[in-house]
């Protein structure tokens, strides 16, 4: 089977370049697969007091994903057409190690619900492992600090505050709790600067300016916390000045990657904006009508936890994107599932490797996995040079990258 694409591969496909496995010790990818999953579930393990039956499912989850294979989903399992369609009967019985690392990964967090009961039924079914740690983060001073800012923000140009909000939520991608585990200083590091490419310009033509409709912006949400809320600020402030008429969010329908965003979580955000002193308050009763009166849409669709690139997305959500004038994906996975989990060249079109996503379409992402397009070469050198490979994935790098017109 070349390249190791799952059964289900579209007649859209992009350009080509070999899918990334985690197949080599030493590598990135091998690195997630053989430690960090092992940490996360030590982590799972800890947060809540879970009975026997439940360790003893970690225990087999852990040998099955790091020495064993990919087993088949239980028969009752409540989406075991969708896993099929994913891909799962052709990796059955392989090594985690030997299919597609993004097939790998995301399936880790399926089998660990399954393993703590979060499906059910039973006492389990809905309690997200991961809460605890997101509320942390939600509950933090830096949250504090974050809102507090808000006041004075609120005085500056409006040109200004709208710049200042998409770094917010450019450079909120790096709440990702699932990462700190492994690398929470990496921040300091930095020898080159942060943003590697820059579209803005262009992302602003695409959100209704002055005079222009206020049209639909569809936000595909990465992480909870310190990531969510910047988002919903950035989508407040784009309503409330009329640079979009309506804004659609969409999330996780179960925990996944640690700390990506439920309804949830989404509901956690806005209670801890609008009970927030300030400016902060504001934001949060103003996103609260806007739920209210359907200006504001949270959407949680099965595809957003599928092990495949959006080149494969199903035609009710290619139908959806295909209405809004620019869609924001966040984060670091959702770039891979853009562009492909795929060795790219890092100088290959941004636009070349999109070109299947049904709308404009905007990246903002914290650079943490390997994957990476869209770079002009002289920008490839100076990192390569200052940081040999660590900045594509030490997360203190980031990129703003605009395709207007795929599809
Ligand atoms: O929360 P984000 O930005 O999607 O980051 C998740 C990324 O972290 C990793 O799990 C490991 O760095 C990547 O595999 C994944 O792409």
């Amino acid at each position: 089977m070349p390249d190791n694409p799952p059964p289900a591969q579209s007649a859209r496909s992009v350009p080509s370049a070999p899918v990334i496995l985690g197949d080599e010790p030493g590598s990135f990818p091998y690195s997630v697969l053989a430690e960090r999953h092992p940490a996360i579930i030590r982590q799972v393990r800890e947060s809540f007091p879970y009975g026997p039956e439940q360790h003893e499912a970690l225990d087999a989850l852990l040998a099955s994903c790091t020495k064993g294979v990919v087993e088949p989903l239980p028969a009752d399992a409540h989406d075991l057409d969708r896993w099929s369609a994913w891909g799962m009967d052709a990796y059955t019985g392989r090594s985690w190690f030997d299919v597609p690392w993004l097939w790998s990964e995301s399936h880790f967090y399926r089998r660990l619900l399954d393993a703590v009961g979060y499906f059910g039924p039973g006492p389990w079914q809905g309690i997200d492992p991961f809460r605890p740690s997101k509320l942390a983060e939600l509950d933090s001073r830096e949250t504090d600090e974050e809102l507090a800012a808000l006041d004075e923000l609120t005085g500056r140009p409006v040109a200004e505050q709208a710049t200042a909000l998409l770094h917010g939520s450019l450079w909120g991608n790096r709440a990702d709790l699932g990462f700190r585990l492994s690398d929470a200083e990496a921040e300091d590091r930095a020898a080159v600067p942060g943003l590697v490419a820059d579209d803005t310009d262009t992302l602003w033509t695409l959100l209704g300016g002055a005079g222009a409709a206020a049209g639909t912006l569809c936000l595909i949400a990465d992480n909870a916390g310190r990531e969510l809320i910047p988002d919903l600020l950035l989508i407040a402030h784009l309503l409330a000045h009329g640079r979009i008429g309506r804004a659609v969010l969409q999330v996780k329908p179960y925990p996944y990657y640690v700390s990506d965003a439920t309804t949830a979580d989404v509901v956690d955000a806005l209670r801890r904006l609008t009970r927030a002193p300030g400016e902060a308050a504001a934001y949060g009763h103003r996103l609260w009508a806007a739920m209210a009166d359907g200006r504001l849409t949270v959407r949680a669709h099965p595809f957003s936890c599928a092990p495949l690139p959006y080149a494969d997305m199903p035609d009710d959500l290619r139908a959806e994107l295909a209405t809004a004038d620019l869609t924001i994906v966040k984060g670091d996975l959702n770039y891979r599932r853009l562009v492909g989990d795929r060795r790219w060249p890092p100088t290959t079109p941004f636009a070349e490797v999109t070109a299947h996503f049904p709308g404009p379409v905007a990246a903002l992402r914290t650079l943490k996995s390997e994957v990476i397009t869209g770079l002009d070469a002289d920008t490839e050198a100076t990192l390569v040079a200052a940081e040999g490979r660590r900045w594509r994935t030490s997360g203190t790098h980031a990129l703003i990258q605009v395709s207007s017109s795929p599809g």
